[in-house]
């Protein structure tokens, strides 16, 4: 959407932002984008959640879904005929076989990183993936192979120089501004350095496999990376809102929709979707804010985000998102903070923060207990 929003430089400590140069009003659609490069989270894919290996669209039906998620075998939907997933459009790599759901995905992955990746040709990715489950567990923020995806796209790359350069104009300073370092364990990011730089055939790219380039790394997706989740389960959902039916039948499927998630809750609590991390060249240019005026979905059901307007936006307004999720924005200033310096490197300046900067911290005894339990998952 040309001319609807604009880059500008806010100066320290945010930098760059995107503002708009329109009104947008509530729920418009702001811009969408496909990432240059995505990938799912490891041990997602290994619990069975089976997505297009390129772009993340869900390869279940809506039926397969449902059943695993529920742990019922047997289990039925009514209006399967909705579900979105077509079989006969899926393709494998004839080598290695991981799936994909379409043939322009097998092609822009082989064109980009599967030459480099595929398993039958590097069997140490195996190895690599494993070790990094070994380190990186459930809820994950990061994927090995999206570090591998970008290293094959350079390597690829017939202007390595370019990639390399977009790359490096995301924010990647591994200290915040605060003094907030790195948040993985030092001695177990050594341990993955050396294991990428053994594993994979790089000439290129071998700065992001020395120290320094693999801790910038590090920092460049834990600052600009965005979480993608896909879900064959929730797009049914919402084609069957938009079906015409009786009131009866209505009635009837939104009961049957409400004891579906809290049979799929049982069994599988808020792990639902097919998830994965990104870099978007536009979207990691959205700032933060505690009062976020926009939001980024995935209602394609692939790896497409779309920014959306959560409220009316007026031209001029800096477009900002939310990096912390809905329950810990409801948080004091100080819990909001500790997430953002922990994952996200950075203290934030937003005007909610900055109005709250003298008040007294307001943590609940609630509050310190949930950020201890999250503190041990983490360790
Ligand atoms: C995804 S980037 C956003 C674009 C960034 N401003 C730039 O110049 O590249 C995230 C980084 O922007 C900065 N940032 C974003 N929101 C902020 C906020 N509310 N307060 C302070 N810094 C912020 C932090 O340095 C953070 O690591």
């Amino acid at each position: 959407m040309p001319g609807a929003f604009e880059l500008r430089e806010t100066g320290s400590p945010k930098g760059l932002g995107v503002f708009a140069t329109q009104p947008f009003a509530s729920k418009e659609i702001i811009f969408e984008e496909k990432p240059l490069v995505s990938a799912q989270f490891c041990w997602n894919e290994a619990y069975g959640y089976y997505a297009c290996h390129h772009c993340m669209r869900p390869m279940e039906t809506v039926v397969e879904n449902f059943r695993r998620l529920s742990n019922n075998g047997s289990a039925v939907l009514p209006y399967p005929e909705l579900c979105r997933t077509d079989k006969s459009k899926h393709t494998a790599c004839e080598s290695c076989r991981v799936g994909y759901c379409s043939e322009r995905c097998k092609q822009i992955a082989e064109q980009q990183y599967h030459h480099m990746l595929c398993q039958a040709k590097l069997p140490g990715l195996v190895r690599l993936v494993e070790c990094w489950k070994q380190i990186h567990f459930p809820p994950e923020t990061v994927s090995i192979m999206l570090i591998a995806r970008i290293i094959a796209m350079i390597e690829g790359s017939e202007d390595k120089q370019s990639v390399l350069q977009t790359l490096m104009s995301f924010s990647h300073e591994t200290v915040s501004d605060s003094g907030v370092g790195l948040v993985v364990d030092e001695e177990k990011l050594q341990l993955v350095r050396q294991m990428v730089a053994e594993t994979l055939p790089i000439n290129h790219a071998k700065y992001l496999v020395s120290e320094e380039g693999f801790n910038k790394l590090f920092a460049l997706i834990g600052r600009n990376g965005q979480g993608v989740g896909t879900s064959v389960f929730s797009m049914w959902v919402s084609d069957v809102g938009k079906k015409d039916m009786s009131d009866e039948e209505r009635e009837a499927v939104d009961h049957f929709i409400d004891v579906a998630y809290a049979q799929m809750d049982e069994h599988v609590g808020t792990f639902l979707n097919c998830e994965g991390s990104a870099l978007f060249k536009l979207q990691r240019c959205l700032n933060h804010s505690c009062t976020p005026n926009a939001l980024v979905t995935f209602p394609h059901s692939d790896h497409t985000a779309v920014v959306q307007a959560l409220r009316p936006i007026e031209t001029g307004e800096e477009i900002c998102i939310s990096y912390i999720d809905e329950c810990t924005l409801q948080r004091s200033r100080h819990s909001r903070n500790k997430q953002l310096q922990r994952y996200y490197l950075f203290e934030c300046c937003c005007n909610k923060c900055m109005e709250q900067i003298g008040l007294p911290d307001e943590t609940s005894e609630e509050e310190s207990e949930e950020e201890e339990e999250d503190e041990e998952m983490d360790s």
